[in-house]
């Protein structure tokens, strides 16, 4: 589905004064041994241990058990264990490579790639295409009293298995819309990739975008276009029960649409391409290709029909414009791709699309394809493997087993009966609600969530 120019890194928004405010943990000395403070958590009563002074035990620094206390579908934490087996598990999932990649590989850089559609994107790379390269995204280190972003853990896990694949891949984290990262980026590829590109995968999701030539900061706003729009909406109570509500969202005002487009259309993906051309680092064929969504008449509304809809058509054109640049310019390419709805920080936060996308699973099970298997398919056609099957409107379309008829009539029907007593029987609800857990690490089989846990993981750098 469509991310939009949603919630990417959605915890870091939360105001900082209300989490400070709630926070579980009250500190309090203890006797002995004296540098170090104990609390405990609310929900846990297990033994939080953190840093004050100088511990003589320095393993005890930043381990602590780390509980879920979220607000809704957002996390304040994410557990480091859990979500470095979450990426094992997607590694795990997608599709070998018929032959095993050799040599180099293609040199590849992915904006987005610590979640959702560009963390699959950097794994299905990796593994079917042997890629190596550089992933970009944009991510919070722990603090004292949180645990870092569940991306900053993915990200680490993410570069340990590309190391063990033995593919050459750093991650550089800071904003994506930023001049200063596409030059350090550009530096990376001369000094380290031999100065060449071959693709580049857009898959960012974020809620603002700051314009580097004038200093603009734009705001997307998921809103329907003309009138406001009504829909069912699934939430869960503090005791995880799920309830089926209505909610209303305004149309948009003034200029909402356009600053949706300014954040989430191909403004930044073109400059990106551009920056990296100036350099004269595209490599003969390069090819680019950013995620795009269509989505259920359901959620046409809010979604395509609406100002992330128009930020969607915004990035679709600028794929065809690049396109016949490219084909000029090192007889390259540039594409979207339409995929599946999935279960993402940035997804959950549009109305309707939990419930749409709880239903969705409900009807289909298993045969929901995940983004890692859509994401291998990709590759396969960017880079030859199997053909690039194109749309009448030049888009790659992964989202067929989204959109087929009968699923569609399936998920309409289950959306038309959907009550809070209804949704157990309509809904995959056990495996929306581990979806969303799992987005922070927790509910992840195998993990001892009740152990402590070391939280400081360093950022992989260019070693
Ligand atoms: N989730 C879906 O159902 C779905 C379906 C089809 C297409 N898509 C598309 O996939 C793309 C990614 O969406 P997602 O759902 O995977 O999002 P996500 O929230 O899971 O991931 C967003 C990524 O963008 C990065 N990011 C955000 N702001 C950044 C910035 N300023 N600089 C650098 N990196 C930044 C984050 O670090 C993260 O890696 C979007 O274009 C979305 O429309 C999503």
């Amino acid at each position: 589905m469509s991310t939009q120019g949603a919630e990417p890194n959605v915890p870091e928004v939360v105001e900082r004064s209300k989490i400070a405010t709630t926070l579980l943990c009250r500190t309090r000395p203890v006797p002995a041994p004296a540098a170090l403070k104990t609390c405990r958590t609310r929900q846990t009563s297990a033994v939080v241990v953190s840093y004050s002074g100088q511990p003589k035990d320095r393993s005890l620094v930043n381990q602590r058990v780390i509980s879920p206390r979220n607000r809704g579908f957002l996390f304040l934490d994410s557990h480091p264990a859990g979500c470095r087996e979450l990426v094992n598990g997607m590694w795990r999932d997608i599709p070998a490579a018929e032959a095993e990649p050799t040599g180099d590989g293609p040199v590849a850089v992915v904006i987005g790639s610590s979640a959702g559609y560009g963390l699959a994107a950097t794994l299905a790379g990796l593994k079917r295409a042997g890629i190596r390269g550089i992933g970009v995204c944009f991510e919070k280190a722990h603090s004292a009293r949180r645990t870092a972003t569940a991306g900053w853990y993915r990200t680490a896990a993410t570069r340990d298995l590309a190391h063990a694949a033995s593919r050459d891949m750093v991650f550089l984290n800071g904003d994506a819309f930023s001049d200063a990262i596409k030059d350090q980026v550009a530096d990376l590829l001369q000094e380290r990739f031999q100065g060449r590109l071959d693709y580049l995968i857009y898959s960012v999701a974020a809620p603002r975008r700051t314009d580097p030539d004038t200093g603009a900061t734009y705001a997307s706003a998921i809103k329907p276009i003309g009138t406001a729009h009504r829909t069912k909406t699934l939430v869960f109570d503090a005791d995880g029960n799920p309830d089926v509500r209505e909610v209303e969202t305004e149309p948009a005002l003034g200029d909402d649409i356009e600053q949706t487009v300014a954040v989430m259309g191909g403004i930044d993906w073109e400059r990106w391409i551009d920056h990296l051309a100036e350099r004269g680092l595209l490599a003969e064929g390069f090819t680019t290709a950013a995620l795009s969504y269509i989505g259920s008449p359901l959620t046409a509304p809010i979604y395509r029909e609406g100002t992330i809809g128009a930020a969607k058509a915004h990035l679709e054109a600028t794929a065809r414009a690049l396109d016949a640049r490219l084909a000029q310019l090192v007889s390259g390419r540039a594409v979207t791709s339409v995929n599946g709805a999935a279960v993402t920080q940035s997804s959950t936060a549009v109305p309707g699309i939990a419930l749409y996308t709880g239903l969705l699973r409900g009807v289909l099970g298993d045969s929901l394809i995940p983004p890692t298997v859509q994401l291998a398919d990709l590759w396969d056609q960017l880079t030859g493997t199997t053909a690039l099957i194109l749309d009448s409107e030049g888009r790659v379309r992964l989202d067929r087993w989204e959109l087929a008829e009968e699923v569609q009539q399936a998920v309409a029907e289950r959306w038309d009966r959907a009550t809070t007593d209804t949704i157990g029987d309509l809904a995959d609800l056990d495996w929306f609600r581990g979806e969303v857990q799992r987005l922070y690490g927790f509910a992840v089989p195998g993990i001892d969530y009740t152990a402590p846990i070391e939280i400081d993981t360093p950022w992989p750098h260019t070693a």
